[in-house]
């Protein structure tokens, strides 16, 4: 059996020679109160209105990498006393998406790729961290992990995404259900 890569990164989210360093907008964090007029409290990441939602919490920022943590709750299990794994992937979709929204822009996930290392109880508290690798054109290449045991802990699970820029009426212009 072959170890874990050192990298969860694909070709397809591995930046190209062609990307630029990324670069935090320090306007983001205002950006962020407009971005929350419109996604609201109804986020299943880190919305506080959603009853078994992850109420993920953003703790720190610094540059383009973003820190949040949350409690595996009864309600986010999958097999008999751990956290289902597509919840887990939906927290890295979360702290990746804060990260890519410190560069100042408006980014959506394209792809998620995500390893899972180490199994994580009911009653965790995750620390997930995020930093963005690079940006080319609209797309933005990212990475994060989630922590077991605090903020320098075992890494549980981790990931890597392409992210691509996207307009305003992305969001507010409705499609058909
Ligand atoms: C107090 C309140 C605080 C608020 C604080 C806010 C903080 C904020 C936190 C947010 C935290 C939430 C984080 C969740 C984030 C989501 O979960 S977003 C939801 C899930 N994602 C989606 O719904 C996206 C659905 N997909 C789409 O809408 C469209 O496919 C896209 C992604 C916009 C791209 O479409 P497009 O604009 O027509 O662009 P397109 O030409 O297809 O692609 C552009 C380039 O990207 C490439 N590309 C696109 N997709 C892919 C792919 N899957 N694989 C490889 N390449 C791809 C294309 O090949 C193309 O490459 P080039 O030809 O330019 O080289």
């Amino acid at each position: 059996m072959s170890r874990p890569r050192s990298t969860p990164a694909s070709p397809i989210t591995t930046p190209p020679s062609t990307a630029t360093a990324p670069v935090a907008d320090a306007a983001a964090v205002q950006d962020f109160i407009a971005a929350g007029e419109i996604l609201g409290s109804a986020c299943f990441g880190c919305g506080p209105d959603v009853p078994h939602g992850l109420h993920i919490q953003r703790t720190g920022r610094d540059g383009t990498t973003a820190f949040a943590e949350f409690t595996v709750i009864p309600e986010h299990q999958g097999a008999p006393g751990l956290a289902h794994g597509g919840l887990l992937a939906t927290a890295m979709d979360e702290i990746l998406g804060t990260s890519a929204w410190l560069l100042g822009r408006r980014y959506v996930t394209g792809r998620l790729e995500t390893d899972y290392l180490a199994p994580v109880p009911v009653g965790s508290l995750v620390h997930l961290r995020s930093w963005c690798k690079g940006v080319d054109g609209r797309k933005a290449y990212l990475e994060a992990e989630g922590r077991l045991g605090g903020p320098d802990g075992r890494v549980a699970v981790r990931a890597a995404a392409l992210f691509i820029e996207v307009p305003l009426e992305h969001f507010t212009a409705k499609g058909t259900p």
